[in-house]
This record gives structure tokens, sequence and C-alpha cells, in this order.
């Protein structure tokens, strides 16, 4: 699933912020840049920035469809991570950071290796409506994995996933960690938040591991 790395380190023109999609900025940096996390990068940015903001993208679905055989996973059991499906009726929230002046070559540099090389991650650019003021809608970047991408897996049935994700880990650690942050985010976001797909697979996780207890409350692990 590694692929060539590209030389991502300075953001693409169309991401040069806009005026009307960027609030001022005191110190006009010209080079500032908002990248949006979904999956991971909600809770392990691991990356410098400047600023962050929860809120929201329009027009995509989250999913599990993306295979990992590194973070999450191995080459004989890959793991299932997040990735953005158009969805005209859909809204996907995470978290929103932005980068400025040196932080920006940084970031792209970092994630390339993250995300694309990786991860089979590529970058789209979206539009990011934060929760406190959606009526300012911010341009950011996002890492998107494409069903074109070797790593991608596609739809399964929830069950399915919650069994492969029960059953998987990798060098960022196992899988059902990466599910159960991303689930207390969404918990933590409040209930205009809702994602089905992520609590159908948390729920089959729980009826998979009638041993264990979920609790109801976020596990406070972000
Ligand atoms: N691009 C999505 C998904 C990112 C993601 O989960 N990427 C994986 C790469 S396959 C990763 O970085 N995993 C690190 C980890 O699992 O801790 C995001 O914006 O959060």
């Amino acid at each position: 699933m590694k692929q060539e790395s590209a030389d991502q380190s300075t953001p693409p023109p169309s991401l040069s912020p806009a005026p009307s999609a960027q609030p001022s900025r005191e110190d006009g940096d010209p080079q500032a840049l908002w990248i949006f996390g979904y999956g991971s990068l909600v809770w392990k940015p691991d990356f410098a920035y400047s600023d962050s903001r929860v809120g929201f993208v329009r027009g995509y679905s989250r999913r599990f469809w993306q295979g990992d055989t590194f973070h999450r996973g191995s080459d004989k059991m890959p793991g299932r991570v997040v990735t953005l499906l158009e969805d005209r009726e859909g809204c996907t929230w995470g978290v929103a950071y932005q980068v400025r002046g040196e932080q920006v070559g940084e970031a792209l540099k970092y994630l390339n290796v993250r995300e694309a090389v990786l991860g089979g991650y590529d970058t789209k650019e979206v539009t990011f409506y934060p929760q406190d003021a959606p009526d300012q809608p911010l341009t950011a970047l996002a890492y998107v994995a494409t069903p074109q991408n070797p790593g991608y897996l596609g739809p399964a049935p929830e069950e399915v996933i919650a069994t492969q994700i029960l059953a998987c880990r990798g060098f960022s650690g196992h899988n059902l960690e990466y599910l159960l942050r991303l689930a207390d985010f969404m918990q933590l976001c409040g209930p205009q938040a809702q994602d089905e797909h992520l609590e159908a697979i948390v729920d089959a996780v729980g009826t998979l591991l009638p041993c264990s207890y979920l609790p109801e409350q976020p596990l406070a692990l972000i």
C-alpha cells in the first residue's frame, strides 16, 4: 500500500487561502493552511499547529473502508481505518487544524509520509464548518483514501468490519483503540454529531465481546 511520496511540502495553489473562505489573519500570513482530520488525526495530529476547531464537512460520509497494513494492521491482517465517501446527504465531524509559517511545510511533509506513503491517502480540498461559527466556513485540506488506492477495502457489513477491527493491530496500536478513540471524540462533540456507521460498528464490537463493558460515557482516551 506504500505510495511514491509526492512532493507535498507546499500546499496546492488552490488551497492558498481565499479571503472569503478564511477569517482575517492578524499577521496576514499568506502561508496559513487548515488541515481537516476525521480519523486518527482527530486525537493524534502529531504535528505543530496554531489553532484548532471542532466542526464538520458536508457532502461526505465517513466509512471504515480503507485497509491499513502499517498503523493498525499488517500485510497478513490489514486493519480498517476511515476515509471519506462522497455523499450528497453526508456530514462528517472532525477537527480542523490551522498551520502557519514554517508549520505548513513541516505538517505537509509529515502527513505525506503518514497518510500518503504509509496510508494510501490523497489530498482533497474540502469546506469546513466550525461548530462555533458554521456561517464562517473555511477551506481545508483533507486526506482521503480513494477506491483507486491499493489498500482500499471498500464496503462490508458492520459486523464483518467489527470482526476485522477486533483481530488487527499494527505499529500504532490495536485497531480497536482507533475505533474507540474516534467514538469517544464523536460522543464529546455532542448529540448533533451522529455517525450511524461508526455507532453500528461499536455496537457490533459490543455484541462480539459480550464479556467486555463498553461504557455509555466516553472512555476519556483522548
Ligand atoms: N485521513 C484521515 C484518516 C487518518 C488515518 O487514520 N490515517 C492512518 C493511516 S492509515 C493513521 O494515521 N493512523 C495512525 C494511527 O492509527 O494512530 C484523518 O484525517 O484522520
